[in-house]
């Protein structure tokens, strides 16, 4: 696990005053700027009850206002990469607001057909790590693009264990028939190649990254070398928080020499899609999007409406089968969880009213 914020803050920058820019403060959250006497800072890190914020004072401890604690829902708690307003006390901080988020990335909580699981807030990119092993598999990088961007969330593939082939080709072709706009960045953290590259021209200073991608794909490796020595210098704070105890850390911001802002996630073995408004399949699914625009019918679905472009393409094969039937597999997925999460809502709704009902009886008919 590399080193958190926690860790590397106080032996870096203790005494001085901190740079809220340098972690990514930027004016669109300036608006709700409200009381003076609040300070404002980034959550870096989650411990159970407690919360790591950074602010222009170091970093500080903090826990959850009553207000937060008993008036907002679980999705508005704060989650790591929130900018928040705290109150400052000598021995603890209490979190009194978490300031509009940019955007949030999402899955489906795994387990629950109707949920949505917050893993991170206000991401400008997201590095999609898969590995040049076993592990690469194109449909799903599809499923992690698809969802980044219904998230507003801009994603770069990392390919990394890239010395363990020789030909990188074939992996960039395959990519390149989902006929996506993103930047594919080959590396290894084994021998170093792209490792400099990825530091110096694909990461840009006090934008936020999210690392995303299976177990085992070399996500803590790579933020290792990405951290390169300054991580060493501090290591031996690696595990323990600022008060020199012992922190189990599941999900943490890390500032890159390069101040570039990383946030590292455990790896996924679920990654399921979630429904985010404000983006229509088209957007999601630029292949199919060409051709759509020819279907007879403009709310064709693609399955088996006459006349239908994308249909047409593929049986004459200018669409590739494989990327057809992943965007019926993943346009479906997000339905789904739309129709579940909607008929829970509604199931709710008529619960509540039964209930009220219930109870305006018993009063009316004292029993
Ligand atoms: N060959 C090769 N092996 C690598 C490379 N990067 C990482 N590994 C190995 O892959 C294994 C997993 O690496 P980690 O960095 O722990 O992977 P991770 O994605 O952080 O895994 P989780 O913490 O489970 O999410 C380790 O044994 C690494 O030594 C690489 O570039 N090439
Ligand atoms: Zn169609």
């Amino acid at each position: 696990m590399a080193l958190p914020i926690s860790g590397s803050f106080h032996q870096k920058h203790f005494g001085k005053m901190i740079s809220l820019n340098q972690y990514g403060w930027d004016h669109c959250f300036q608006s709700s700027q409200t009381q003076s006497d609040l300070l404002i800072g980034r959550v870096t890190s989650i411990q159970g009850f407690k919360y790591y914020i950074i602010t222009i004072h170091g970093e500080k401890e903090a826990e959850l206002s009553g207000k937060l604690l008993y008036e907002i829902s679980a999705e508005e708690l704060p989650k790591v990469g929130d900018w928040v307003t705290m109150k400052d006390y000598e021995t603890m901080g209490y979190i009194i607001d978490v300031l509009p988020r940019k955007n949030v990335l999402s899955r489906k909580n795994p387990g629950s057909k109707t949920e949505r699981q917050l893993l991170a807030t206000n991401i400008d990119y997201a590095l999609v790590v898969q590995g040049l092993d076993r592990d690469f598999n194109i449909m799903r990088l599809e499923r992690y693009i698809v969802q980044l961007m219904a998230c507003s969330i801009t994603p770069i593939v990392v390919l990394n264990k890239a010395d363990l082939v020789n030909d990188w080709n074939p992996f960039s072709s395959e990519i390149s028939t989902l006929q996506r706009d993103c930047k594919i960045h080959f590396c290894s953290t084994y021998n170093g190649i792209g490792i400099d590259e990825l530091f110096n021209s694909v990461l840009e200073p006090r934008k936020t990254y999210i690392l995303i991608g299976s177990s085992g794909v070399g996500k803590s490796s790579l933020l290792n070398a990405l951290m390169n020595n300054s991580l060493r210098a501090v290591s031996d704070v690696s595990t323990f928080n600022n008060k020199g105890k012992h922190t189990t850390t599941t999900r943490d911001l890390f500032l890159l020499p390069n101040d570039s802002i990383v946030i590292d996630t455990p790896g996924m073995r679920e990654f399921g899609l979630t429904f985010e408004r404000g983006h229509n399949d088209d957007e999601l699914f630029p292949a199919i999007h060409q051709f759509a625009a020819q279907c007879r019918f403009s709310d064709c679905k693609h399955l088996h409406e006459k006349d239908c472009a994308v249909i047409a393409a593929v049986e004459r094969g200018e669409l590739e089968k494989q990327v057809y039937e992943s965007y019926l597999k993943l346009v479906k997925e997000q339905r789904r969880f739309e129709m579940n999460a909607e008929d829970k809502k509604r199931l709710g709704k008529i619960a509540g009213k039964m209930s009220r009902e219930a109870q305006e009886n018993r009063k009316k008919y004292k029993y």
